[in-house]
């Protein structure tokens, strides 16, 4: 029966055996006076550095700081000079930033740093443990950038998002808004007066003969005067209106807030504002006017057919009358 090999004698830490366990460790150590001039600096800082290290001894750890970090570090020990925390000024501190090189690179680093007394309590300097975390803080750079590229894209992808749905929304030719669109909106906002009360009043528009500017200049003369009212339309009308092309020569403008009365007033200027310009049209000065019907919701219709029914009735009622002209119902 072999005998157990007797126990190891334990060994007393020296400071030779200690610094081994430290630079084992892959981390740099170092110890400073109260200056934050180095005494002594492990063989893992000089390498870090790129130093020998005579030339670290004595120097201020301050000097190879970046100004950012050092500004950092100003402002580390302001607050910690201000607060109240008697224990401030023992407590281990951590702090990041860039170093300079010997050969000017840049090199991200972590510090721990602990204040150094000596047996008479009497404040000598600092000990500090710093390790190299570059990799990690170019992963975070990487890892910010690329967000900020989703962040632009996703941004990009609202964006024509929106403007896709603009351009759905939106007659091509006119720049009014699409018929369908009319029709969801003005359903949203008839429930609106029938929950909340008020009036809207709706002024259906029809160009005059405009079949004689077709036939006489052609279709693309008859598309230009199409977009000048368009462009009048969306030019005069209030943020809160809503204006459309029914289709053909045919528009109408949906007001909320807005009686009868007013919309009567509002459609006479949309009359003589489109009777008093000319359109200039492939070398042909055009001149256009257009019937007006005007009609009011709830007082005149209940639905939207009634009021479309109502609206477009009246502008007929104009057309009869002899054309550019606006017929409402206090003009019966
Ligand atoms: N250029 C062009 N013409 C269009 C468009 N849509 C409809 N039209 C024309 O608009 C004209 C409408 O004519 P009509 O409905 O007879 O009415 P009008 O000539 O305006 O006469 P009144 O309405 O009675 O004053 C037709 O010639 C259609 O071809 C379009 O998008 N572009």
């Amino acid at each position: 029966m072999s005998s157990r090999p007797a126990p190891p004698e334990p060994r007393p830490i020296t400071e030779a055996r200690l610094l081994a366990m430290v630079n084992a460790s892959g981390d740099s150590f170092w110890e400073s006076d109260v200056e934050r001039r180095f005494v002594h600096v492990s063989d893992n800082m000089c390498r870090m550095m790129g130093y020998p290290r005579e030339e670290l001894m004595g120097r201020s750890v301050v000097d190879f700081m970046t100004p950012e970090y050092r500004a950092q570090i100003v402002l580390m020990a302001q607050s910690r000079s201000q607060g109240d925390n008697p224990l401030a000024h023992t407590q281990p501190i951590r702090h990041e930033g860039e170093f300079f090189r010997k050969d000017g690179s840049r090199l991200w680093i972590e510090t721990v740093s602990v204040p150094v007394f000596d047996d008479g309590g009497a404040h000598i300097g600092y000990f500090g443990i710093t390790r190299d975390v570059s990799e990690r803080k170019h992963a975070e750079h990487a890892l910010r950038e690329a967000n900020q590229r989703l962040e632009a894209q996703l941004q990009r992808i609202h964006e024509l998002h929106a403007q896709m749905h603009e351009q759905s929304i939106r007659d091509e030719l006119t720049g009014v808004h699409t018929r369908r669109h009319f029709v969801d909106v003005a359903e949203r906002e008839l429930d609106r007066v029938r929950r909340d009360g008020g009036a809207l009043s709706l002024v259906m528009i029809d160009l005059d003969h405009f079949k004689m500017i077709n036939d006489a200049h052609g279709h693309l003369v008859g598309d230009v005067a199409l977009r000048a009212v368009g462009t009048m339309l969306v030019a005069t009308t209030r943020a809160e209106d809503l204006a459309c092309r029914l289709g053909g020569e045919e528009f109408a403008v949906l007001m909320t807030d807005t009686d009868h009365h007013t919309a009567l007033a509002r459609a006479e200027t949309w009359r003589a504002t489109l009777a008093s310009t000319s359109v200039l049209a492939d070398g042909i000065v055009l001149r256009l006017t257009a019937s007006f019907g005007v009609a009011t919701f709830p007082s005149q219709a209940d639905s939207l057919s009634a009021l479309l029914r109502l609206a477009d009735s009246r502008m007929y009622r104009a057309k009869a009358q002899g054309r550019d002209s606006v017929f409402g119902e206090a003009s019966l």
